[in-house]
């Protein structure tokens, strides 16, 4: 099987070393082989990347709206092929990997119309006869570092704005998933970027990543993954004084009380909790449930769960595929483990399980009469395990709602006004959902978090200029 290359000003080059792409729903077989960047080629990305800026820097928005609407068109008309590729690499179901795919191509779309619209000030000067302006310009070179769990529509609703607004990149996507990446830099590409504008180096974090965050020619880092990691990269960053932006994890409630309507609440509990096989920084792992809807709740969620079937993400009849590799599986079964062991009751799953095809599947797993200092509550898990609080009434739901070290997402069920007005103001995280999951964003607004979960300036929509870009302050008399 071919190795497919990191592309380095202009030139698609292999490396030494190279990764077998396993299928996490089908062990034998491998999506694909992809070169691993050495630290050195990842230097001569950064240069490429430095060497192209001015030039790029210097295009017409046009120009810049053209390319990006070219490969947001690609990747939409191609969103079956692209999305099986996602599916087999990552394991989120079929559906989920198109669905995906077509969010990629549509954040292309939506940034390519965000270059023509980079905004700008005209301000009125405290001194006669002068004129204020306030522009924005690129950063420059954009050191992007995307971790698993969405390999298409991360790594483009980085790329996207990074390009839109004339920065030159070095990607380094998640080692586990470099398909989806190599595949977006190829269609990019091909729909007309210069060389060295954008430059792809897969490869290892502890080799390619620490090679962007040690650059003094890397000017900003953009990066989602986990907590510590994340931590690591701002260290980095403020050691040479780069511009960084994190997402991380979250352990995002999702409050359901006594006046919601069940059946709305264990639906959006169920897609929140499991669906992308609980993978999603945005995944609502607690459920805090009031004492007069608890036992009718639990129940609908359990007969929902039954209904899903986990198996192989290709099959369309699938529900729930497979967790994307061993150390992750592991991850969730010992927390699986601690949870009994701390004293929560399983009340649902938690089984590996077997299917045609050898996989990393995994029942999904419900706990109920948990504590909220329980570890299965504090610590992001990363998997298809989800809590229920039992609390008294909307205050304590809401006390425990915000009792956390994250505050990404947070979720509430209910048909009062006067609560879902209230936990939308007084909920601690970046996004609130009434009645929805707390996972499943839209790509034209902003996304990101409060407390550990995000640092930085909001990713997505219009919001995302003020990472890609660095204001000036012109004055001039005339
Ligand atoms: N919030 C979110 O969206 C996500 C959260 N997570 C959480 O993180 C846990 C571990 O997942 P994992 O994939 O290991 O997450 P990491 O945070 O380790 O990985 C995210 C990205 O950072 C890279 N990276 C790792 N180490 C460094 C480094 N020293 N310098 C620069 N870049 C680095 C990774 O590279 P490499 O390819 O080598 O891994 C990957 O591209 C999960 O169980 C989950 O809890 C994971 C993914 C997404
Ligand atoms: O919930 C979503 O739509 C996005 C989630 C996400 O970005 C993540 O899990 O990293």
């Amino acid at each position: 099987m071919k190795v497919q290359a990191n592309y380095i000003g202009g030139e698609w080059i292999e490396s030494s070393d190279a990764n077998d792409n396993i299928n996490p729903s089908d062990l034998s077989n491998v999506v694909g082989h992809y070169s691993r960047a050495s630290a050195s080629q990842a230097e001569q990305a950064i240069a490429a990347a430095r060497d192209a800026f001015p030039a790029w820097a210097a295009t017409t928005p046009q120009q810049r709206a053209d390319i990006l609407d070219a490969a947001g068109n690609e990747i939409i008309a191609r969103k079956a092929e692209l999305g099986e590729l996602l599916s087999r690499e990552e394991g989120k179901t079929l559906a989920e990997g198109i669905g995906e795919t077509m969010r990629a191509g549509q954040i292309f779309k939506f940034f390519a119309g965000e270059a023509l619209r980079t905004p700008g000030e005209k301000v009125a000067s405290i001194r006669p006869g002068v004129d204020v302006e306030i522009t924005r310009e690129p950063l420059g070179v954009i050191g992007i570092i995307t971790p698993w769990n969405f390999p298409i529509a991360i790594p483009a609703w980085k790329l996207a704005p990074a390009l839109a607004f004339g920065n030159c990149v070095v990607l380094k996507p998640a080692d586990l998933v470099p398909g989806c990446a190599w595949a977006v830099a190829d269609i990019l590409v091909r729909a007309g970027l210069p060389a060295g504008v954008l430059n792809l180096v897969m490869g290892r974090g502890s080799v390619v990543g620490e090679a962007l965050l040690s650059s003094p020619e890397v000017d900003g880092i953009s990066f989602t993954g986990s907590v510590a990691t994340g931590k690591h990269v701002a260290a980095k960053c403020a050691e040479s004084l780069k511009k960084v932006q994190l997402e991380m994890g979250g352990k995002n409630p999702f409050v359901v009380l006594d006046d919601a309507d069940v059946g709305v609440a264990a639906d959006a509990a169920v897609n929140g909790a499991f669906f992308s096989t609980g993978q999603r920084c945005t995944a609502s792992s607690r459920l805090i449930v009031t004492e007069g809807i608890h036992d009718s709740f639990v129940d609908t969620v359990i007969g929902k769960l039954k209904d899903l079937k986990v198996d192989n993400a290709l099959d369309p009849s699938t529900h729930i595929g497979p967790v994307v590799d061993q150390s992750q599986l592991d991850q969730d079964l010992s927390y699986i483990d601690v949870g009994q062991k701390e004293g929560a009751k399983l009340a649902w799953g938690g089984e590996r399980l077997n299917r045609e095809t050898e996989g990393f599947y995994l029942q999904p797993a419900l706990f109920t009469e948990t504590s909220n200092h329980m570890r299965i509550n504090r610590e992001e898990i990363f998997g298809p395990v989800a809590t229920v609080l039992r609390v008294k009434d909307y205050d304590e739901a809401l006390a425990t709602a915000n009792d956390t070290s994250f505050g990404l997402s947070a979720g509430i069920a209910t048909s009062s006004l006067k609560h879902a007005s209230h936990f939308k103001r007084n909920a601690e995280a970046g996004m609130v959902m009434v009645n929805l999951p707390t996972a499943g964003v839209d790509y034209h607004v902003p996304f990101g978090g409060r407390k550990g979960s995000s640092y930085g300036s909001r990713e997505q929509g219009r919001y995302a200029v003020e990472f890609y870009t660095t204001v000036k302050t012109s004055y001039t008399a005339p």
